[in-house]
């Protein structure tokens, strides 16, 4: 499906309520799967979230999680610790060109028997599920935080509880503090020092759980407010405390013109002021951030200089790469390197181009934006369903951007 998207005002107000956090519900859902007395509110509609919900229900021989990075990972630590289960762990064509040999090693030293089915070191996995009783392992930290989560989330579980000692520079960090925060919720006693994470013998508790809503989802709307005149729009279900590393946004986008205000259940996100000229950030901690702000520097004329992204090439697609090309189309001059990203200023924008997305939701959802400034073609715009299906919907009600197919 092709959008072609067109500016209907400049001038932003509107309410939206945005679905629950992928990454909470994902951990939330394995957790349920050791205690089933867990209740789950507001729990995510993305496509990632309900493979791994359907995974879990189900007792076929072949599980495929598509595109979902954290139910491939969280997944193989759980077949991996589930005795006589035996199952065929396998993705989409992208999936496959995944990493995922530091989670086996890690999860083969502890006792786990897991065989490549096709490349080594890549998915499908045959996964032998048995008793795990070891409760020491260690795992390069700096490829992927999911390895860790995913390791974490099967401690939980087990009788003798796990020590992980992490190797190198850890990535993503907030999203290891969210799964410590999830398993405390859940009665999990847990100790992060230094390199090391200590998952204590313990039992997981029944209890109901919200999902606050998805920052990430949130940031395809604070790029919008970015890039109007004026603009004034409610977000909800959010909180001051968040699990979820990317409401470091508030930070971020304040350096572009937007402030954020806390209501009750919900933030109100306003145009106030201009942005800097030159935005130097190291996103380390939140990678998932990366393509919304380097469209929106671009989309406000303004530099940017980008870093701590050595892990966007693994995604759902190479991002670095994918973002050079299609900003290059739209008159950008960017450089990309291993791990980083630099955008000179510019002072136009080239109308009608056609976006490729990559079969990657966050490059559709990070150039809509755009079309407040030039009107712009996004393709296979349905890519949105990995992590917010009713994107589309939500910028239509905005009444800001006309979403038609061309
Ligand atoms: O644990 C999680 O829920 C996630 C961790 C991050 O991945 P990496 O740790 O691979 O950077 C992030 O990019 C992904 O969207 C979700
Ligand atoms: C990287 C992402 O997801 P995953 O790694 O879980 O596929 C993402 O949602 O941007």
């Amino acid at each position: 499906m092709e959008l072609l998207l067109r500016a209907k005002s400049q001038h932003l107000k509107g309410q939206l309520v945005i679905g629950g956090s992928k990454s909470e519900s994902n951990r939330l859902l394995i957790l349920q799967a050791f205690e089933n007395g867990i209740i789950i509110e507001n729990l995510s509609n993305s496509d990632d979230t309900l493979v791994l919900q359907k995974a879990l229900q189900s007792s076929d021989k072949t599980i495929d999680i598509h595109h979902a990075g954290t139910a491939m990972r969280f997944l193989t630590a759980y077949y991996a610790g589930q005795p006589g289960r035996e199952v065929v762990l396998t993705g989409s064509k992208r999936m496959k060109q995944r990493p995922i040999r530091p989670l086996v090693d890690a999860l083969r030293t502890l006792g786990a028997n897991i065989q490549y089915l096709e490349k080594e070191g890549f998915p499908p996995l045959q996964i032998k599920g048995c008793k795990i009783e070891k409760n020491e392992v260690k795992i390069s930290a700096n490829i992927s935080s999911q390895y860790i989560s995913a390791l974490m989330l099967l401690g939980s579980s087990l009788e003798n509880g796990l020590k992980i000692h992490l190797e190198g520079k850890i990535t993503s960090a907030p999203y290891l503090q969210m799964t410590l925060q999830l398993l405390e919720k859940v009665g999990v006693k847990t100790e992060f020092k230094d390199q090391s994470i200590q998952i204590f013998p313990s039992k997981i508790q029944a209890k109901t759980i919200a999902v606050e809503s998805d920052w990430s989802s949130a940031s395809y709307f604070y790029s919008l407010v970015a890039l109007s005149a004026s603009a004034e729009i409610e977000l909800s279900v959010y909180h001051e405390q968040s699990l979820q590393g990317d409401a470091a946004m508030i930070e971020i986008y304040k350096q572009l013109g937007v402030e954020t205000k806390f209501k009750e259940d919900s933030i109100l996100i306003s145009k106030k002021g201009q942005a800097i000229s030159l935005l130097e950030l190291d996103l380390n901690a939140t990678p998932d951030l990366a393509q919304t702000i380097a469209v929106t520097c671009f989309g406000l004329g303004i530099a940017c200089k980008l870093s701590g992204l050595h892990t966007l090439k693994i995604k759902e697609t190479d991002r670095l790469l994918a973002l050079q090309k299609e900003l290059q189309k739209l008159g950008a001059n960017v450089n990309v390197t291993e791990d980083s990203l630099s955008l000179e200023k510019s002072s136009f924008i080239l109308e009608d181009v056609k976006i490729a997305t990559y079969q990657d939701h966050r490059m559709a959802m990070a150039f809509a934006p755009l079309a407040l400034k030039a009107p712009i073609i996004i393709e296979d715009a349905e890519v949105v369903s990995k992590s917010f299906p009713n994107f589309w919907e939500c910028l239509k009600k905005l009444q800001i951007i006309s979403v038609t197919n061309p």
